[in-house]
């Protein structure tokens, strides 16, 4: 008999499977977003966010009646409101959902017009849709005997990077016949991800009169303990900022490192942004302006959060001028940037 996948497509036995055309898959994989801001919507996808251990490692015997019964039937109204405010009612999305098709159909072309064919692009969220385990499934289908599963997060994170490739080697048990599988190791110093930051900061400096007095590169942030216990996250983090500053050329204090996001009541990585950018207001700043290194697509934690809830603590605190420096998104640069990371990765399989 054949091997399965030497005779493509229709098999001359008929009762052999039709094997499909031999390919390759790039999977990216961002994070998730609830598929509406509605209660039930907004629930859904935070339990299944908030019960992951990689993310709140409590013992489930205690977190999760905390979950379920006071979590979840607060957060869901507070959160439904914040997406409301940020959502894109025309495409009916959030905006990281928008922003992750876009990336995704543009590396489509770039990797297509390098590859052909026979390198299919696409891409999964980690929780809610579109599924891990579906797209794994939809690519196997697809003919895709390896698979190169790409987390969109320039900085490793357990809670982030970790979780995304479990829930892929989570999906390969299911699959009869195993692609083979690579995962895309964090970015946070790749050169040509550092020049398109630089780049996009410059570009916003460029198009402004009277500059900022200080950047600052504001992260999603952890609890420290997480970090004392091995996670690289701060780390890499600190790095990038360092590079950053590198190529722009600048002095220390003009750009600094904090951290957003705080959820719960451990304490997380300092400095925590909202409160950094309103000490500096006290201490005379008047122009600031922020970027988001950790987060390759604008998200709740950006449009809203940077942009409303910090503005705000800065602007409160005798602030005057503040500039959110939007995320790479679907930049050229930071496409090109990601279209070598992918080049570099499939390396072997290609040739
Ligand atoms: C970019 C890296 C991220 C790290 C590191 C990270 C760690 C982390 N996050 C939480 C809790 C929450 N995060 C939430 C949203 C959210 N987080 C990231 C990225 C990182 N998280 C993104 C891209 C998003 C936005 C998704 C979107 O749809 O726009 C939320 C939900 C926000 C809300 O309900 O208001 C929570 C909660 C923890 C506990 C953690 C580290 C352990
Ligand atoms: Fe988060
Ligand atoms: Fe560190």
């Amino acid at each position: 008999m054949d091997q399965p996948g030497e005779g493509r497509l229709a098999h001359a036995n008929p009762d052999h499977p039709p094997v499909p055309q031999a390919r390759i898959g790039v999977l990216l994989a961002n994070l998730g977003t609830p598929d509406n801001y509605d209660y039930w919507s907004m629930r859904r996808y935070l339990n299944e966010f908030l019960s992951d251990r990689r993310v709140i490692d409590y013992s489930p015997f205690l977190w999760q009646p905390l979950l379920q019964l006071v979590i979840l039937s607060k957060r869901p109204f507070t959160s439904g409101a914040n997406y409301k405010s940020i959502w894109n009612h025309d495409k009916g999305e959030s905006p990281l959902m928008t922003i992750t098709k876009d990336q995704t159909a543009k590396l489509a072309e770039t990797i297509g017009a390098r590859f052909g064919d026979n390198v299919m692009v696409d891409f999964c969220m980690r929780y809610g849709n579109p599924s891990t385990k579906s797209k794994v499934a939809e690519m196997v289908k697809a003919g895709c005997e390896k698979i190169l599963f790409f987390p969109l997060y320039p900085q490793y994170a357990g809670a982030t990077s970790a979780t995304a490739c479990d829930q892929f080697f989570r999906a390969l048990m299911e699959q009869k016949w195993q692609p083979a599988a690579r995962t895309v190791a964090p970015y946070f110093d790749h050169p040509d991800y550092i020049d398109s930051l630089a780049q996009s900061v410059q570009s916003a400096y460029d198009a402004m009169d009277e500059k900022p007095e200080v950047l600052v590169a504001s992260y999603h942030g952890m609890p420290k303990r997480y970090l004392l216990e091995g996670d690289p996250y701060h780390c890499q983090c600190q790095k990038t900022t360092r590079l950053l500053r590198e190529k722009l050329g600048w002095e220390k204090d003009k750009i600094q490192t904090t951290f957003q996001s705080v959820f719960g009541s451990e304490e997380w990585l300092r400095p925590y942004t909202v409160d950094h950018v309103a000490d500096l207001a006290k201490q005379g700043v008047k122009r600031l302006a922020v970027v988001a290194p950790a987060f390759s697509a604008d998200c709740i934690e950006t449009l809203e959060e940077i942009n409303e809830e910090i503005k705000e603590s800065f602007e409160e605190a005798g602030g005057e001028h503040f500039t959110y420096i939007p995320c790479l998104n679907d930049d050229d640069a930071h496409i090109a940037a990601l279209t070598k990371v992918i080049e570099s990765n499939l390396a072997g399989w290609t040739d």
